[in-house]
């Protein structure tokens, strides 16, 4: 099996190089660059804590990637895969794309809040979104891994909108995330200076997640008509947590069997013993979602705090779940990862 990645100088991008390299049924990695950029440069150069490495980032050149490659990864910024995946959806060849580009299937929605035209209807109409719990990406081609928000939010949320346990009118979402989720760009928010012993809500309802959040949770119950949710920036690099509320009439039992039956057979999602909340030191650098579910019968509102690391469960680990489901690979390969300690 060879891997194509486009955008291994980006944070998710550098992740999911590391997780190839060490995946057992992958045997090369090809390394692709800018199109416009006929220079190929070594990786080091480029990213230079990949010390020793003697790979090279060529020019993307999709006659070349579908000739010699098996499988493209797009870790690359919003809008590009809109560019650049054309000849391979055309083609049916398997894409794995990490951007938001094609998880919105209502171009309409798309260009509404990602503010720039959406992908073409017939491209969208290819595309499986990868959640990857809950949908299998075995004969899929075109694969749009979910955003990281939105996976650490829907595997929160699954069991209490699937089974109606909740008030689907009551979703409030209070999600945090470290900086690495903002991407290498330097920007004022995520300067040291201004993430350090300091805390920013950030695109407080227009956040680019709710409209794909929405559309998994329609799926699951149309009744629920909007959520509320809201997005802080922590002064940390790694690691998302959701604290999920919502108003219930289901007893603290009933909604901890609800999870533990749903993720029974899910080796990548962890639901905790009753009484138990995560942290976010038990998920950064895994491929884990942890789930703890406290119930307080005086507000009838339940709690539901979700942690993943954006990087992994969020891009990279996931993408490499759908890399498994579409190839027929065994679920757990090449994510066996132990979280960073103490
Ligand atoms: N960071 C996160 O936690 C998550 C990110 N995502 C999504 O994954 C994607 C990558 O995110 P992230 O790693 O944070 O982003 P970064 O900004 O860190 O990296 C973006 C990468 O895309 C490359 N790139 C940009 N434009 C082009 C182009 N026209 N052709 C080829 N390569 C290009 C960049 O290359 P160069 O540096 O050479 O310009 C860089 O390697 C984004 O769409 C993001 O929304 C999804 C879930 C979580
Ligand atoms: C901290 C931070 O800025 N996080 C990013 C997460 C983006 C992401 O997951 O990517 P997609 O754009 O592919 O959905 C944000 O809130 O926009």
């Amino acid at each position: 099996m060879n891997a194509a990645l486009v955008g291994v100088t980006g944070y998710s991008g550098m992740v999911l190089y590391q997780l190839l390299q060490q995946h057992p049924e992958v045997a090369a990695i090809r390394l692709f660059g800018h199109p416009d950029n006929s220079q190929v440069q070594p990786l080091v150069e480029a990213v230079p804590n990949f010390i020793g490495d003697q790979t090279l980032i060529e020019p993307l050149d999709p006659a070349v990637i579908m000739a010699e490659c098996d499988v493209i990864f797009f870790a690359t910024s919003a809008g590009v895969t809109t560019e650049l995946a054309t000849p391979f959806i055309a083609a049916n060849f398997p894409v794995i794309d990490l951007s938001g580009d094609y998880r919105l299937l209502d171009p309409t929605t798309f260009t509404k809040w990602y503010h720039k035209p959406a992908p073409a209807v017939s491209a969208l109409q290819q595309s499986h979104y990868g959640l990857a719990e809950f949908a299998n990406a075995a004969g899929h081609s075109y694969i749009a891994n979910p955003g990281c928000y939105a996976t650490a939010t829907l595997l929160g949320l699954a069991p209490l909108v699937q089974q109606h346990l909740i008030d689907p009118t009551s979703i409030i979402v209070d999600a945090k995330s470290g900086t690495s989720g903002a991407g290498k760009k330097l920007a004022t928010s995520t300067h040291f200076s201004q993430t350090d012993e300091n805390l920013q809500l950030y695109k407080v309802n227009r956040h680019q997640h709710i409209p794909e959040i929405m559309q998994q949770l329609k799926i699951w119950d149309d009744n629920v008509p909007a959520i509320q949710f809201t997005t802080t920036l922590l002064p940390i690099v790694r690691g998302i947590m959701d604290t999920i509320y919502a108003k219930s009439e289901a007893t603290a039992e009933q909604l901890q069997a609800a999870f533990t039956a749903t993720y029974a057979d899910q080796p990548f999602v962890r639901v905790l013993p009753a009484g138990q909340l995560p942290t976010l030191k038990e998920v950064v650098g895994t491929n884990f979602c942890d789930l703890g579910i406290s119930y307080n019968p005086v507000t009838h509102t339940v709690l539901v705090v979700s942690v993943i690391d954006n990087l992994l469960k969020g891009a990279a680990g996931q993408a490499i779940q759908n890399f498994n489901q579409y190839f027929g690979f065994a679920a757990t390969a090449g994510l066996q990862l132990a979280a960073l300690m103490p």
